[in-house]
C-alpha cells in the first residue's frame, strides 16, 4: 500500500479514493496533478464483473471525482486482458428479491451517472469489453482500444432481452441500422471491426498509449466553458436517458419480471454451465 502510494506521488498523481470490498479495492482513482484528469480503474478480479458492490463503487467513485473538480474521467481496468465481463451473472441467478432490486437500481444509477457525467469521459479499453462492459465504454464520450480484444453486446445470443437504456447506449455511438443488426445478431466485434464501424475512436498499442490518447481527447475541451459544456452534453443526451430519468420504476419492474421468469432462469443456467465448463476441459 505504502509502496504503491509512493509510486503514485513520484508520477505526479494523487490517489483520490479506493472503494473497498472485503478482500480488495474494487475501484482505484488517481488524479494527475498536472492535467487534473482522473483515472478510474476497475479492479475486481478475475474479470471485473459488475455485481452490486462493484456498480456502487463505480458510481460513488464517479461522484467523488465530479465533486473534486477533476477535468475529466478515464475509465480503464487493472486486468490487462479484460476491461469488464459485464454484469455479474451470479446476481441474476435465482436472485433474492431485495438484492435484485438493489442490484438493478444500482445498474440504472451507475449508467446514468456515467452517461450524463458533467465531465468529459473516455474509456481506455485494455481488454475484452462484453455486454455491460461494452455499455460502460459506449456511455463514455471517447473510446480507445487495444488490439486483439473483443467488444459488443451479445445478450440475444444467450437468451437475454436487451433493455431500452442499453439499446440507447449503442444508439448514442452507432447508426440505427448498425445497432439493430448488431443487437439482433448478438455481434461481438474485434478491435479492427469496432474501429471500422466507429464503435471505438482509436486503436492504441499499449495501455499507456490508450491513456494518453484519452487524456488528449479530454484536453481538447480546454477552451470550452465547463458549465456550458456540461449542460449542452446533458441536453444532447437527455433524450436517450429519458426512460430511466422519468420512469426508473417501470423499467425496473419490467426487467425484474423478465429476470425472474423461468424462461430467463433456464437460459442463464445453461449459459453459466457453459462458461464454467470451459475452464474444466
Ligand atoms: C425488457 C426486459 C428487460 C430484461 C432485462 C434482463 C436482461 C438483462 C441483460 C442485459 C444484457 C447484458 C447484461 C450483461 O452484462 S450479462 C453479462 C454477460 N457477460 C458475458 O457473457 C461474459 C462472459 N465471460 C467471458 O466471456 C469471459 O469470462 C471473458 C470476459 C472473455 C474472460 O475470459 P477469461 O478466459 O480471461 O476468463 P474466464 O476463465 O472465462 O472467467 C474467469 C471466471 O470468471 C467467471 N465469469 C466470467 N464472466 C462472468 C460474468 N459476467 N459473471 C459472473 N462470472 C463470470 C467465469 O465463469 C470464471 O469462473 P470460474 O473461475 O470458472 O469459477
Amino acid at each position: 500500500m505504502l509502496r504503491s502510494q509512493t509510486k503514485l506521488f513520484a508520477l505526479g498523481k494523487r490517489q483520490l479514493c479506493r472503494s473497498m470490498s472485503k478482500s480488495c479495492d474494487l475501484t482505484l482513482v488517481e488524479v494527475d496533478d498536472k492535467t487534473g484528469i482522473a483515472t478510474l480503474t476497475m479492479n475486481k478480479p478475475p474479470v471485473n464483473s459488475c455485481n452490486l458492490e462493484m456498480m456502487r463503487a463505480l458510481k460513488d467513485s464517479m461522484k467523488q471525482i465530479e465533486g473534486n473538480k477533476s477535468r475529466g474521467i478515464i475509465l480503464t481496468s487493472s486486468n490487462n486482458k479484460v476491461f469488464s465481463s459485464g454484469l455479474d451473472l451470479n446476481e441474476l441467478r435465482n436472485p433474492e428479491q431485495e438484492r435484485l432490486v438493489a442490484f438493478w437500481k444500482e445498474l440504472q444509477e451507475m449508467w446514468l451517472t456515467l452517461y450524463l457525467s458533467n465531465l468529459p469521459t473516455a474509456a481506455a479499453i485494455n481488454g475484452h469489453a462484453l455486454a455491460v462492459g461494452c455499455v460502460m465504454a459506449s456511455a463514455c464520450e471517447y473510446r480507445v482500444m487495444l488490439p486483439g480484444f473483443t467488444i459488443g453486446i451479445h445478450a440475444t445470443k444467450f437468451g437475454y432481452v436487451v433493455p431500452p437504456f442499453i439499446v440507447n447506449s449503442y444508439l448514442s455511438v452507432l447508426p440505427r441500422p448498425v445497432v439493430e443488426r448488431a443487437l439482433l445478431q448478438g455481434k461481438i466485434f474485434s478491435t479492427d471491426e469496432a474501429q471500422q464501424i466507429n464503435l471505438i475512436d482509436e486503436v492504441a498499442n499499449s495501455k499507456e498509449e490508450a491513456l494518453s490518447k484519452c487524456a488528449s481527447f479530454i484536453g481538447s475541451f480546454a477552451e470550452a466553458n465547463p458549465v456550458a459544456r456540461a449542460l449542452t452534453k446533458r441536453q444532447l443526451r437527455a433524450e436517450f436517458a429519458r426512460t430511466l430519468l422519468d420512469e426508473p420504476e417501470a423499467e425496473l419492474k419490467e426487467s425484474l419480471e423478465y429476470i425472474t421468469s423461468p424462461l430467463f432462469q433456464d437460459s442463464l443456467d445453461a449459459y453459466l454451465a457453459k462458461l464454467k465448463s470451459k475452464n474444466k476441459k
